[in-house]
């Protein structure tokens, strides 16, 4: 239901993205990840319509981003990474706005403002004004608000990036119940555990590429399931075993401290890199 074909976006001659091609069904959560830099915000605001690639497409239900943005944008609902509320404005008159603003109708607005503000347990602050919510509230009411005018899918640029523990699951629990409800989530984040535990499928980037795509358990299980970890005085050394046997084998030869734990989706990103690293000689 959203294909993504060739996407490429450039900016002073330097490539943010390079040639994307991926696939995501409906009803999944979907997650970018990648480093600092990888080109996940920028493939974000090109799915969204903020921002016009250089070249590639991006269809979304048969309509193509670019030129069909206004019908792209009644489809979707989206999240941006930076706060980005009516400060002075209650939680109530913010999710009012954003209803009139897609023109429902006061009935249909009231009774939507109701069921989410219910749904993300936010109706006891329904008359707070916005700077004076939590971190986690704040990113609460901006889901919500995402999602006031019914979009089918929706899209969050790193949905729980400062929160702590408690209110990053929060977040993870409503994303999992919109999941339930039939929504496709396109999420971007930094945090491996989100992705692992959110995500159906995950698209690794590095450097505006594509490194690797696929269901984060398998791309465990193809990487070795059990990592060591060995820690010299500058550096640490990853090396992956399909079998915890073979992992603890190797880590008992070893004359530096090291750990053998599981592995997770940051190590599918470091054995790729080091087998590109190793097939170029670094
Ligand atoms: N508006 C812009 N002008 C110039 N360069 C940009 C612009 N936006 C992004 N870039 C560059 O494009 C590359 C990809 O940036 P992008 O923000 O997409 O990465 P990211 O994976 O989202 O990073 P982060 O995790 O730090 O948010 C970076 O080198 C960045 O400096």
């Amino acid at each position: 239901m959203i294909k993504v074909c060739s996407l490429s976006k450039s900016f002073n001659n330097k490539n943010a993205v390079c040639k994307l091609d991926f696939f995501i069904k409906k009803g999944s959560i979907y997650g970018i990840l990648g480093p600092n830099g990888a080109g996940k915000t920028t493939t974000f605001r090109m799915l969204v319509t903020l921002l016009k690639p250089d070249s590639g497409t991006v269809i979304i239900n048969n309509k193509e981003v670019t030129r069909d943005s206004n019908d792209i944008k009644k489809m979707i609902g989206m999240v941006s990474q930076h706060y980005s509320l009516q400060s002075e404005m209650t939680v109530w008159e913010i999710l009012e706005l954003h209803g009139k603003l897609h023109s429902m109708k006061r009935k249909e607005r009231h009774d939507k403002i109701d069921e989410l503000l219910h749904f993300a347990n936010l109706h006891q602050e329904s008359d707070k004004i916005a700077k004076q919510l939590s971190g986690g509230m704040k990113r609460k009411l901006m889901l919500i608000r995402a999602i006031m005018h019914n979009p089918e899918i929706l899209f969050l640029d790193e949905p729980t990036v400062g929160l702590d523990p408690i209110s990053r699951r929060n977040i993870w629990l409503l994303l999992e119940k919109l999941k339930n409800r039939g929504m496709t989530i396109i999420l971007t984040t930094h945090y491996i555990e989100e992705a692992e535990k959110l995500c159906d499928n995950v698209l690794l980037l590095n450097g505006g590429k594509r490194l690797i795509e696929g269901i984060p358990q398998e791309l465990i299980a193809n990487t070795g399931k059990y990592t060591v970890e060995v820690f010299d005085p500058d550096n640490s050394e990853h090396y992956f075993f399909y079998s915890h046997k073979d992992a603890v084998e190797f880590s008992s030869k070893m004359n530096n401290k090291y750990i053998v734990r599981k592995s997770n989706l940051e190590d599918v990103f470091i054995s790729i890199n080091k087998k590109a690293g190793d097939a170029i000689g670094i």
